[in-house]
């Protein structure tokens, strides 16, 4: 089958996007999916009827539906942990049962969700308060996945933010703490010390200078902190009683945590019904995944997309360009999704990969990207897929003019890439300024835009709760058929280990507890010279 659809893109791959539309006029509606009011417009891709066959029949051959059942009926598809993968069980909100080892997890799931809707609620109307009052502000503490998605969402939802204010700190450089801290009164501030597995060194290092700094202030500090974690041994030897624990199950990955006790912080900001109102987006897409038909399926196609342009046309990285400022994150989300996930170089099995794995995945805000990297993106010498996300509408009202700009640059960036600017009419444009001979050769080349480069739009009514929900359990579908396509197992993450077990190895020699003997000359060399500068 791969090589189907490499013999297919040596065929086509010159084939200017454009003609497709020129050949069909219904391309656009035969190349875009929706799910209710949000749209995959996948048409400005050079994919056509028969690489849309070949790819699907990738799907086929992975056994993707096989897979996908597996996933939501709580089977150990995590295999090298030996784990269920069943972040939907914590948006399955009236749905049926879900079963781990002969048990329904759903009453766990409901009751941890009314704990934290009724903590959320108190902690919003001031009956939860700390020793100055009403809680002003909101510390969550945690890194990675439990840090990313309550950050990447709180933003997205800022307009739906009435509750008090959260901060997010997650990196062990001491500054990230500081700053959000110094900002803070004590008296006022509910600590969130969120970590599935409650060793992760920067969240403890920072949640020992949270707690130091609260008793410097406050009586009883350990009674303004709250864990999210799924080691209930670890959170109560940290002094934190069970009542103020929400737990979760080793069935939640961490990318994949936002929709469970890791975000208390996001519920505490916008409140239990909006949260509930996400987690209906995500059960939405859900129950899309699991019953259109792949050739209408958005995860499965935005996976077949991504799989055409990098395991086939050999594109390494992916552009996620939200025209939606506060999706500010949504790349950084991404990418701890995405690259955690699929970022692997062997199969399930353990035998080396026999393509690529996932992507690169980065990206910005349109319109800033615009005045940054777009140039490159346009007539630079390596083809980046792009991803475009838009709203139809914004929140702010009398500026709609403004929005509407923000739509026409976003829609202007995926037609510039796709119809580009041949010699010809720069040559045009060269000569109507009065330019001749060699110079209006020189300038014209210079003003030449190759084209004929691929993106997808993702386009929504507004960025609400609900469509958050939808956007961000479409991306970890696709992660999902992506890595059960690639033979790769999305769920664990043994490639951030090796870092994790130097830097504790490192510590006391920083400190200047133990030498270096042992490092290479390099790791020694920059030991010593921080260490001589004071480290
Ligand atoms: O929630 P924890 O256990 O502190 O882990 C934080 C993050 O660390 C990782 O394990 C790897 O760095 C991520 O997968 C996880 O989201």
């Amino acid at each position: 089958m791969w090589d189907d659809l490499r013999r297919h893109h040596e065929a086509v791959k010159d084939r200017p996007i454009l003609s497709l539309f020129e050949t069909d006029p219904d391309r656009a509606a035969r190349f875009s999916v929706r799910l209710g009011d949000l749209l995959l417009d996948w048409s400005k891709t050079n994919i056509d009827d028969e690489g849309r066959r070949l790819l699907l029949r990738l799907l086929d051959d992975a056994r993707v539906a096989d897979r996908r059942e597996a996933m939501f009926a709580g089977a150990r598809i995590n295999e090298t942990e030996n784990r269920a993968v069943l972040h939907t069980a914590l948006r399955n909100l009236d749905g049926g049962p879900v079963m781990v080892d002969g048990q329904d997890v759903m009453p766990g799931v409901r009751e941890t969700l009314a704990r934290m809707e009724r903590f959320a609620a108190a902690v919003r109307d001031g009956r939860e308060a700390g020793p100055g009052g009403r809680y002003a502000d909101v510390v969550n503490i945690g890194i990675g996945g439990s840090d990313l998605g309550p950050k990447m969402a709180a933003l997205a939802l800022a307009p739906y933010a009435d509750g008090p204010r959260t901060h997010f700190v997650s990196n062990v450089d001491p500054a990230d703490i500081a700053d959000v801290l110094r900002a803070c009164d004590p008296a006022r501030t509910l600590v969130i010390v969120a970590s599935k597995t409650f060793t992760t060194q920067e969240t403890m290092a920072n949640a020992a200078t949270a707690r130091a700094w609260l008793a410097e202030h406050v009586a009883d500090p350990a009674a303004q902190f709250v864990a999210l974690s799924s080691a209930l041994d670890r959170t109560a030897a940290f002094g934190i009683p069970p009542e103020r624990v929400f737990g979760f199950e080793d069935w939640v990955g961490g990318r994949y945590s936002v929709w469970g006790p890791i975000g208390l912080s996001l519920m505490i900001a916008i409140g239990p019904e909006a949260f509930r109102a996400f987690l209906r987006g995500g059960q939405a897409m859900d129950l899309h995944f699991r019953s259109a038909p792949w050739e209408e399926n958005l995860p499965a196609l935005l996976a077949l997309v991504g799989i055409w342009h990098n395991q086939i046309c050999g594109h390494a990285t992916r552009a996620v360009l939200p025209y939606d400022n506060r999706l500010m994150r949504l790349p950084a989300y991404l990418q701890q999704l995405e690259m955690e996930s699929n970022g692997k170089g062997v199969a399930m099995d353990g035998s080396p990969l026999a393509v690529h794995s996932g992507p690169i995945v980065w990206g910005e805000p349109g319109t800033n990207g615009q005045h940054a990297f777009y140039q490159l993106i346009h007539q630079g010498t390596r083809i980046v897929p792009c991803e475009f996300l838009v709203a139809a509408q914004g929140h702010e009202e009398g500026l709609e003019h403004q929005h509407r700009l923000l739509i026409a640059n976003c829609l202007a960036q995926s037609e510039a890439l796709m119809r580009g600017r041949s010699l010809e009419e720069a040559r045009r444009i060269m000569a109507a300024r009065g330019l001749t001979g060699a110079e209006l050769e020189r300038q014209a080349r210079h003003r030449v835009f190759p084209g004929n480069r691929p993106s997808v739009t993702i386009a929504y009514p507004r960025l609400d709760p609900f469509t958050l929900g939808q956007i961000i359990a479409l991306y970890e579908h696709r992660v999902f058929v992506e890595g059960v396509v690639l033979g790769i197992n999305s769920f664990d993450q043994w490639g951030v280990e090796l870092g994790k077990e130097l830097a504790n190895a490192l510590a006391p020699m920083v400190a200047g507890t133990q030498d270096t003997a042992g490092k290479d000359g390099s790791t020694a060399g920059l030991v010593a010279f921080l260490r001589m500068q004071g480290a």
